[in-house]
C-alpha cells in the first residue's frame, strides 16, 4: 500500500502539483489518469522518488520512505520494480542478461539461483527459451514489453510502476499487457501504479482510478463507476473518442430495455 498525503511539487515558483491525497492498495491495478499537463508524470516521478516532493508525504507501507538515507533509499528501490515508457531495454544485453540486470545491481544471489530466477520471469509472461539469447532489437515490441515487465518482476517487489506501459502497441497487444499486469498484481499481492492516457486500459484493468486536474485529484474511483460518473471533467475526458461514445449509447439503450 502507498499512502500519500498532501503531495505538493513546485519547479521554481511553478506549483505543478497542488495538494493531492489518496492511496494505492496492494494487490490492486491503480491507474493515474488526466488531460495533458494535469501533473501525471510529474505525480508519478514522485511516487517513484526520481523527483523530491516540495511538501507532503507519500508512505510506502514497511518501508521508512521519508528518510533521506542512502540505505532507506537502496531499500525502496529493491522494492519497486518499473516498466519505463518504450520498455528501456539495454540494446547490447541480451534478453535474459536484461532481466538478471536488477538481480546483479541489488542482490547477492548466486548465479544459479539468478539463472532459476529470470527463466521463472520469462516464462511467467510467456516469452519462449529460443529467445533469451536475443537482443531487444531482434524480437517484436509486444515481446519486449514484456521483457520489461520480467525485469521489473524478477526481484519480487512489493510495488511495481509502469509508465504508458502500452505505448506504441498495436490494441490487441496492448490489452494482452494490460491484463498481464493485472495478473501479476494480483498472483503477488504487489500495489501496481500505471500513469496512462488509454481509455482501454482504464476500463480494461482499472481497479482504482486517480483522475488529476491542474494539479489536484479531480476525482477517483473504479472503472465502473468512471462509466456512469456526471463529474463533468471525467466524463469529458473518458467520452472524447467516438468509440467511448458508441459505448455510452449502446450502454443507455440497454438501461432503457
Ligand atoms: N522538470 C520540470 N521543470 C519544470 N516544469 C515541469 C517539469 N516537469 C514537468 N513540468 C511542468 O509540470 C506540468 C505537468 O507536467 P506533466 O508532465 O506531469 O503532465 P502530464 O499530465 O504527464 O502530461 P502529458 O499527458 O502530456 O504527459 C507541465 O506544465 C510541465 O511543463
Amino acid at each position: 500500500m502507498i499512502e500519500v498525503k498532501n503531495l505538493k511539487k513546485s519547479f521554481e515558483d511553478k506549483e505543478v502539483l497542488k495538494g493531492i491525497d489518496t492511496v494505492f492498495e496492494s494487490g490492486k491495478t491503480s491507474l493515474i489518469i488526466g488531460s495533458s499537463g494535469a501533473g501525471k508524470t510529474v505525480f508519478f516521478k514522485c511516487l517513484l522518488g526520481l523527483f523530491e516532493p516540495t511538501s507532503g508525504e507519500i508512505i510506502f507501507e514497511g518501508l521508512e520512505n521519508n528518510s533521506k538515507n542512502a540505505d532507506a533509499d537502496r531499500e525502496r528501490r529493491e522494492q519497486i520494480g518499473t516498466v519505463f515508457q518504450y520498455s528501456a531495454l539495454f540494446d547490447f544485453l541480451s534478453v535474459e542478461q536484461n532481466v538478471q540486470f536488477p538481480l546483479d545491481m541489488f542482490t547477492k544471489m548466486s548465479t544459479s539461483e539468478k539463472k532459476d530466477r529470470v527463466h521463472q520471469a520469462l516464462t511467467r509472461v510467456n516469452i519462449e527459451e529460443d529467445a533469451f539469447k536475443k537482443k531487444p532489437s531482434e524480437i517484436s515490441g509486444g515481446m519486449q514489453k514484456r521483457v520489461a515487465i520480467a525485469r521489473a518482476i524478477v526481484n519480487s517487489p512489493k510495488y511495481l510502476f509502469c509508465d504508458e506501459p502500452n505505448s506504441g502497441l498495436d490494441p490487441e497487444t496492448a490489452i494482452i499487457i494490460d491484463n498481464l499486469i493485472s495478473e501479476i498484481t494480483h498472483e503477488n499481492n504487489i500495489t501496481t501504479v500505471i500513469n496512462s492516457h488509454d481509455m482501454n486500459s482504464v476500463i480494461e484493468i482499472g481497479e482504482k482510478i486517480v483522475f488529476l486536474k491542474d494539479g489536484l485529484k479531480a476525482w477517483e474511483g473504479t472503472n465502473e463507476e468512471i462509466v456512469f460518473t456526471d463529474h463533468e471533467d471525467v466524463s469529458e475526458f473518458v467520452y472524447s473518442s467516438n468509440l467511448m461514445q458508441h459505448v455510452r449509447t449502446a450502454m443507455q439503450k440497454k438501461e432503457k430495455k
